[in-house]
């Protein structure tokens, strides 16, 4: 299957690595692009709120007409009560539909937050391995946060507001044209300077946001590296150096977020001296046309009256255009995740970010609720070849079929790529060259969920996700019964345990099963596996030396899931292999040889090597060798 995402979604000049040269392409249109799209699922309310806000401009401008048409009324002795009548309409009126249109624009910038929001996680659990093998975690998990939570203070801070203020502008320029071009002339004249000269201004303050942004990134990322190995900091007496590198980035982030408020301060400032400028223009060369008889006093007020209007909407405007401006570093950082490669989600495309999320029930499945079942598969290899990078292969030209129900033991020297055939079995990565079957199936022929469902995967470490005992156990198969669990609680020698903990299955186990043991987490591994009874079961056995009692409470464990279904063992223990159906023995040219253990001993010197103790740890019965090479190596 190939990559999902689309290249018409993903916006021009979005990707990280991409520094902008130019103070134009700084201010370029891509973020602003990249917005614009986020924003189209919710077109209909924003058309909604910009209506309503074009019928409270229209009130609100009509205000000061209404005002003139008193102070007329009020010189030639007429009836007040109809125009003040209208002067109260128009302000109340004004008021309601500006309320109206305020609340239904920030809600929908609310929405298209809370849409990245779900799609970018979606996404992000969706990437393709290499993906999370070439991006931080940290990062990723700073763009989930905090570039959208810069976007959502941006959007429904003022960027909304501009709208409105847009048309209130135009029509404010459109009535005091009516009243007096002279004037206006100059009030714009003054506006266009002071706009000229805090251009610059604008375009350093995206890239300045970005910086900032990235600092975080990268801080969230530091802390991440730090916090996940906390041990080996701890034990290594790093933290003050760990803390150090993490600050900097810190700092970092604060200087670039001063130099953008800096910048900000200078254009807000210019802002509301630009209209101070015309104000004063308008009173002084206003006062000397009312006083050569050019214009009218009422004129004159409605006029200044109008200046006021001005002086709102384009402190609103400059203050969004400089709000867009970071907001724009934040999307590009958000939309880059459309960059990375996703994996099709089960019966459609992966999520793109932008397009429009339901706000509740998303349609995520939660996993299979029933046991995969089904009789075990074969599993063949067929001259695959991969590598993580171009240029080193890993893999190469490997062959081997594995009968269905057998249990397979993958043996070889460290770095081999054991790990990674279970992880082409997984589909985590997909082969250069040859092809992975399943049964007859080719994998890439098998939708990813099917094929994942149909799979057990007991990792070495076999990490814990945070959470009870019980949530664990019942993480593949949240249907089981209460009766069923207990079974499987015995079945794979966790009952022990169970008894032992406070609250027993409702004990927390600590972030990534951190208050397990290393025994106790592969174990709980093969319960999750009991209960969903997979086709096949992929076992990357512990290198640790277990005790005695959890060696063999493990080997039940694994004994019990071995029946029914195909096994495939790293193999660490010579007891492991010498038990297999079928063993196959890689070396770094690829398979070395495939066998029985009888075979192996009798043909393959690696084999004996590796069996004698060199690379397989104990077994009393075929350690008694003679002394071997340190290393043994294809
Ligand atoms: N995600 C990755 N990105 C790049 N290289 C990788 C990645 N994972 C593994 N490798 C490299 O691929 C090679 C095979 O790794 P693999 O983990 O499959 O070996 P292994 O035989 O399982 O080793 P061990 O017995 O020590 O666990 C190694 O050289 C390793 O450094």
């Amino acid at each position: 299957m190939g990559d999902v995402r689309r290249a018409e979604d993903i916006p021009a000049g979005t990707g990280k690595e991409k520094e902008p040269d130019t103070a134009e392409e700084q201010f370029d249109a891509a973020g602003l692009r990249a917005l614009l799209r986020f924003a189209r699922p919710y077109r209909g309310a924003l058309l909604v709120g910009i209506g309503l806000g074009l019928l409270g401009s229209g009130a609100a401008l009509a205000q000061p007409l209404a005002a003139r048409e008193v102070l007329e009324r009020v010189g030639q002795d007429g009836s007040l009560l109809r125009p003040i009548l209208l002067l109260v309409a128009l302000v109340l009126g004004g008021a309601a539909l500006s309320g109206i249109q305020l609340f239904i624009l920030e809600r929908s910038g609310e929405r298209m937050v809370l849409g990245l929001r779900l799609t970018l996680v979606r996404r992000l659990l969706r990437l393709r391995m290499k993906e999370y093998d070439r991006r931080s975690v940290g990062d990723l998990l700073s763009t989930a946060g905090a570039d959208t939570t810069l976007l959502r203070s941006v959007i429904t801070a003022n960027v909304l507001d501009a709208v409105s203020s847009v048309v209130m502008l135009v029509g404010a320029i459109a009535l005091m044209a009516y009243l007096d071009w002279v004037q206006l002339v100059s009030v714009l004249a003054v506006l266009l300077v002071v706009g000229l000269g805090v251009m610059p201004a604008l375009s350093r303050i995206k890239s300045a946001t970005e910086r900032a942004q990235e600092g975080l990134g990268q801080m969230t990322a530091g802390l991440e590296r730090a916090l996940g190995a906390i041990r080996t900091v701890k034990a290594s007496v790093s933290e003050e150096r760990e803390s150090e590198r993490i600050s900097e980035w810190a700092r970092t982030s604060y200087a670039a977020g001063v130099r953008s408020v800096k910048l900000d301060a200078v254009v807000g400032v210019s802002s509301g001296l630009a209209v101070q400028l015309s104000f004063l223009m308008v009173l002084g060369v206003g006062g000397m046309r009312v006083a050569n008889g050019s214009i009218s006093a009422a004129d004159l007020v409605a006029f200044l009256l109008y200046i006021l209007y001005l002086a709102s909407p384009i402190m609103i405007i400059v203050a969004a255009v400089t709000q867009l401006q970071k907001a724009s570093a934040a999307t590009a950082r958000i939309a880059a995740v459309n960059d990375m490669e996703a994996e099709p989600m089960p019966g459609s495309a992966a999520p793109v970010v932008g397009e429009a999320v339901p706000l509740a029930g998303t349609g995520a499945t939660a996993g299979p609720s029933t046991p995969s079942g089904g009789p075990p598969s074969s599993v063949t290899f067929e001259n695959v070849s991969f590598g993580y990078r171009e240029d080193v292969p890993v893999l190469r030209d490997v062959s081997f079929h594995i009968p269905a129900g057998a249990k397979a033991a993958l043996v070889g020297p460290s770095g081999v790529g054991k790990t990674t055939v279970l992880a082409m079995l997984e589909r985590f990565y997909d082969p250069e060259t040859g092809r992975v079957l399943l049964g007859d199936r080719d994998l890439a022929d098998i939708p990813l969920n099917e094929l994942r469902r149909q799979i057990g995967y007991v990792e070495q470490e076999a990490p814990a996700l945070a959470g009870t005992l019980r949530e664990n156990l019942l993480y593949t198969a949240p249907a089981t019964t209460e009766d069923q669990l207990n079974a499987v609680v015995e079945a794979s020698r966790l009952g022990a345990l169970v008894r032992r903990l406070p609250d027993g299955l409702d004990t927390e186990i600590g972030d990534r099963g951190t208050q397990l043991s290393g025994g106790e987490r592969q174990r709980l591994a093969i319960g999750r596996l009991l209960l969903s009874r997979p086709r096949l079961v992929l076992l990357d056995e512990a290198t640790s030396q277990l005790d005695s009692v959890n060696e063999v409470a493990l080997r039940e464990a694994i004994e019990e899931l071995a029946a029914g279904c195909t096994m495939i063992v790293i193999a660490h223990r010579l007891s492991t292999v010498a038990a297999s159906d079928v063993i196959v023995l890689l070396d770094h040219g690829g398979v070395r040889r495939t066998g029985t253990h009888e075979e192996l001993m009798a043909e393959d010197e690696l084999y004996r090597d590796l069996a004698r103790g060199q690379l397989l740890s104990g077994d009393r019965a075929v350690t008694a060798g003679s002394p071997v090479p340190a290393e043994v190596d294809g």
